[in-house]
């Protein structure tokens, strides 16, 4: 089971490192709140620095009218084996105070560096860490006396202020108060035992504390409170006899002191039956116990706000991404897994994972049918053009059998036409893929915090869209051309062998002209030009999706960031890592959760350390 000095000793730790993180007592739930403590309380004068001094054995608190106090001092104390005695600020870490009364001026001096010289009071304390012979292990707090009334050079609100504080720190369900009340004052007005009873109104975590026994009018005694008679709490009330303004002033020495209070109480006709459980080093005694205690009942608890704590940070930390390797190396990868990630999204909205991909359908199905329809064949290949185009074919000499000019140049005329639909459906699924590049870095989520990245990305993109195009639009354009480069004799041939119908002799007798054979065979022209367009268009309904997925789709999921990859392959360490600049305020941000989560994991390994022993 752990020793009563190692569970404090960790408490102690735990502590100090919350003040390091800013995370201190009065600012919502935290470590520091899950976390026993003591804190000495009580009206001006009532003896608390005097209190504390004696549980020390030393003279170390400043002294002075007005308020002193006007930081929490946490003071920790640590019992050495050595007989080493010496003082530590946490703000000064690197300094060993030996004279005390140099750690007097240090806790005036460190006060005055927050609050300013204006008699304000602050809630950040001070902490100071006492290593001595002399003192049990035991986390005290002193808190501003309680007062009634401001003095010159302070605010109104004072009065409250520190009474606010002071119930900030003890009205926390972990903290153990230690109400200090002189005897020559009437318990019922003590502020002590006042805000005690509000706050821990069962008395189980309040230790009455009566000072100034030996200034107790001639004739009168505390025995009714000290037995527990006048004030009941659950634990006894100490009785206590400190150094009087004459001893400080004659410089009376602490140890010295403690054995005069030993033998006050031994001698004293009214408490030597109480002797044994009066008396500072009692009291420190007492305190040291009931802390054990406490903490060993609350590791449980401690631990699993610990572990839940460690969940929420690494949670929030994934959510902001882990922080940026250094070396080129690593930066180089961690670009890549990047631009996967990217590109996995990417391929999802392509192959119908995300939306966007049915788009390119759209194209195919719905865009170029439309405007192959549109077409204006009829306009082209209209009764008067044909006439224009045949006899234009012709030239001197009228053809004989078949105008196959004049064919040639009507399908020639009406092939140029597919360039149209057939770039205008390149163009369009570049669109569509340009929207879904920008669509899936807005997507990805481990991106999000790289924006300088994104623009690398999203241009590199672009470009090899743009490559992609230009491909997709030259191999559109070949299909077309082909169509006219070599006709499909098969047509023709069929058209050959079909009869050719005459038109009824009765109604037109032929005429030297024989105009009405020439209409008749020039309609025939225009209509087997506009069935074999219509063949054409069928044809390139099909074939330009194929070359457009071909170059552009299939090209976009094979090889979209390739040439972007071959580039950053080359690129300087510097370039790399501004690539993956990042917002400064979401390094801020990592920087504080990994320092907390540090400090929650170390605290769990030390309580797994001595919870075990
Ligand atoms: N005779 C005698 N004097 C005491 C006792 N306790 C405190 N005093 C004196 O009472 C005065 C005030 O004691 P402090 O310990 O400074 O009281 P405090 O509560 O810390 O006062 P502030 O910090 O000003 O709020 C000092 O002059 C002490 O010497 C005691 O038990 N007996």
């Amino acid at each position: 089971m752990a020793t009563m000095k190692s569970l404090i000793g960790l408490v102690n730790k735990i502590q100090r490192a919350c003040t390091v993180l800013g995370d201190h007592g009065g600012q919502g739930m935290s470590l520091w709140e899950a976390l026993p403590s003591v804190a000495v309380v009580g009206g001006q004068s009532s003896g608390k620095s005097s209190v504390l001094e004696s549980i020390v054995g030393r003279d170390f608190l400043p002294r002075g009218s007005g308020i002193v106090t006007r930081r929490p001092l946490v003071l920790q104390l640590h019992k050495t084996e050595s007989g080493a005695e010496y003082a530590e600020f946490l703000h000064a870490p690197k300094k060993r105070f030996t004279d005390f009364a140099a750690v007097r001026k240090e806790i005036s001096d460190e006060t005055d560096r927050i609050t300013g010289k204006t008699k304000q009071i602050s809630n950040i304390p001070i902490h100071l860490s006492i290593y001595s012979p002399n003192v049990v292990n035991l986390t005290l707090i002193d808190l501003p006396g309680l007062t009634k009334v401001a003095v010159e050079g302070q605010s109104d609100s004072i009065v409250e202020d520190i009474e606010n504080m002071v119930r900030s720190y003890v009205e926390k369900p972990n903290c153990i108060i230690l109400a200090i009340t002189p005897a020559n004052q009437d318990i019922a007005t003590s502020d002590a035992i006042k805000l005690a009873r509000e706050v821990d109104p069962s008395g189980e975590r309040t230790f009455g504390v009566l000072t100034k026994l030996d200034l107790m009018d001639k004739g009168t005694n505390a025995t009714e409170v000290l037995e527990g008679r006048a004030y009941r709490l659950q634990h006894p009330w100490v009785g206590i006899v400190n150094r009087s303004q004459a001893d400080i002033n004659k410089n009376v020495d602490m140890i010295v002191a403690r054995r005069k209070e030993r033998e006050y109480f031994e001698t004293s006709p009214d408490y030597g039956h109480l002797a044994s459980r009066m008396g500072s080093e009692y009291l420190a005694k007492l305190l040291s116990q009931h802390l054990e205690l406490v903490i060993r009942q609350r590791i449980p608890s401690i631990v699993a706000m610990i572990n839940k704590t460690i969940d929420e940070l690494n949670a929030e930390l994934d959510r902001i991404g882990r922080p940026v390797a250094a070396d080129g190396g690593a930066q180089l990868y961690m670009i890549l897994e990047l631009c996967r990630a990217f590109d996995r999204v990417f391929k999802e909205h392509l192959d119908g994972g995300r939306p966007g991909g049915d788009r390119i359908y759209g194209v195919f199905d719905h865009q170029l049918p439309a405007a192959l329809k549109k077409l204006p064949f009829d306009r082209h290949l209209s009764f008067k053009n044909v006439q224009k185009v045949v006899t234009e074919a012709d030239g001197y000499q009228p053809h004989l059998i078949a105008p196959e000019q004049g064919y040639r140049r009507l399908i020639d005329g009406s092939i140029t036409y597919f360039k149209g639909p057939a770039e205008a459906s390149v163009d369009a699924v570049h669109f569509v893929l340009k929207e879904l590049v920008r669509k899936s870095i807005a997507e990805t989520e481990e991106l999000k915090r790289f924006s300088t990245l994104q623009n690398d990305i999203a241009t590199a993109a672009n470009e090899a869209l743009e490559r992609f195009r230009e491909e997709g639009r030259k191999t559109v354009i070949r299909l077309v051309e082909m169509e006219s480069s070599y006709l499909t004799v098969d047509f023709f041939r069929k058209l050959h062998a079909e009869p050719e119908r005459k038109p009824e002799k009765n109604a037109n007798p032929p005429g030297p002209n024989n105009d009405l054979y020439h209409d008749h065979s020039l309609r025939r022209i225009g209509s087997n030009v506009s069935a074999y367009i219509a063949m054409v268009s069928d044809t390139l309904k099909n074939t330009i999706p194929k070359a457009v997925v071909y170059c552009q789709v299939r090209e976009a999921k094979r090889s979209l960031l390739a040439n972007f990859y071959a580039q950053i392959g080359r690129r300087e360490k510097e370039r790399l890592s501004a690539m993956l600049d990042e917002d400064p305020q979401v390094m801020e941000r990592r920087t504080q959760i990994t320092k907390r989560l540090e400090l929650y994991k170390s605290a769990r390994d030390e309580i797994d350390a001595v919870a075990w022993k």
